[in-house]
């Protein structure tokens, strides 16, 4: 009878996983006779899931059941009909990092909040960098207006300000989920609560191929006290419909004509009350940068469709492998 054990997830790389289990870090995989079936009722896990594991005291473990999840983040896949693809589950907390200098927007604060409640996880909205901020009390009040009934902590990864209060979150079991976008300091602010330089920040970072700079890992940690933290590497994982970090970065301007147009679902093609096509009207967007930002949006649909695909083509490969069709 082979020892059977209790972990969860901390990252997920192509088709291996790295688990937490009874204090320790332990590699699994999948085991194939149940994820890699055509009658497999196992979701795939992602970052937070909880799992039951097959020790192997040889090599890697085998994931044998993922456990329901109280929470999610995921992204619809329409195009490539997979249905929903979870990014982050089992979280408790969700904090909303935005930095009270040029990253400050309350509409996509209010799209962040939208997530989070739709996720399941309760909010905490997190000012950054108030160390250089000016302003802060006019920015915290319109901050408070938007956001009833959430705690909202003005925090400085520098000078440490704040961050007291941020512990009534970072408990013991608790995981608390990051939201947002690229430069408000999430990598910063997570070296700061783990009291080492795990992750890269700002200035040392590899370009992705679309020359953007962005934290491309996705991972759990676990700090001293136990309190659970995931970064994520952005919004972008979490479908179209939210503001693109890498897109949101350089088309602030454009994001926020979008969310001025009539339809929620307007594809800037012609519908009534289109702010885009309003604005290319008057001049004060141009045909370029609005051609620019489409060829940006669609080769980052792309390559999520890409993803997908991929993904399926594993999955259909090791079904007929299990059935011993190679
Ligand atoms: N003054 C000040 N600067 C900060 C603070 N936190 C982060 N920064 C700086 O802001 C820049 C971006 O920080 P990161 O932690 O890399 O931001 P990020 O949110 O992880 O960005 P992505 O990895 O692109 O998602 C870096 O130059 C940091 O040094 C802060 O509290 N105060
Ligand atoms: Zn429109």
């Amino acid at each position: 009878m082979k020892e059977k054990m209790n972990g969860f997830i901390t990252a997920v790389h192509r088709e291996r996983y790295e688990v937490r289990a009874n204090g320790e870090d332990l590699y699994a995989r999948l085991k194939a006779g149940i994820y890699y079936t055509d009658h497999c009722e196992e979701e795939f896990p992602t970052v937070g899931d909880n799992v039951e594991l097959e020790y192997n005291p040889l090599g890697d473990c085998l994931i044998i059941k993922t456990m329901e999840r109280k929470t999610a983040f995921s992204r619809k896949d329409p195009d490539v009909g997979m249905g929903e693809q979870i990014v982050a589950a089992n979280f408790d907390y969700v904090f909303i990092l935005m930095s009270l200098n040029y990253d400050f927007n309350l509409k996509r604060l209010e799209r962040y909040l939208t997530v989070s409640w739709q996720s399941g996880g309760q909010p905490v909205i997190v000012l950054t960098k108030a160390d250089i901020a000016e302003d802060t009390q006019e920015k915290l009040e319109l901050v408070n207006q938007i956001a009833l009934g959430v705690d909202v902590c003005v925090v400085s990864a520098v000078t440490g300000e704040g961050m007291e209060q941020l512990k009534n979150y970072l408990v013991p079991e608790k995981t608390t989920v990051f939201l947002g976008s690229s430069g408000v300091g999430k990598s910063t602010f997570t070296n700061y609560l783990l009291g080492k330089e795990l992750m890269e920040t700002g200035e040392i970072r590899e370009d992705d191929s679309k020359g953007h700079h962005t934290t491309t890992h996705r991972q759990l940690f676990v700090m001293d006290n136990g309190a659970r933290i995931i970064d994520t590497p952005g919004m972008r994982e979490l479908g179209m419909w939210v503001v693109d970090d890498g897109i949101d970065f350089s088309f602030t301007d454009i994001n926020d004509l979008i969310i001025q147009c009539r339809f929620s679902n307007c594809t800037h093609n012609g519908e009534p009350g289109c702010a885009v096509a309003q604005a290319l009207k008057e001049g004060t967007l141009t045909e370029k940068r609005w051609k620019n930002y489409w060829k940006i949006q669609k080769e980052s649909e792309f390559q999520a469709a890409k993803e997908s695909r991929k993904q399926a083509v594993i999955k259909k490969k090791s079904n007929k492998k299990s059935r011993g069709e190679w």
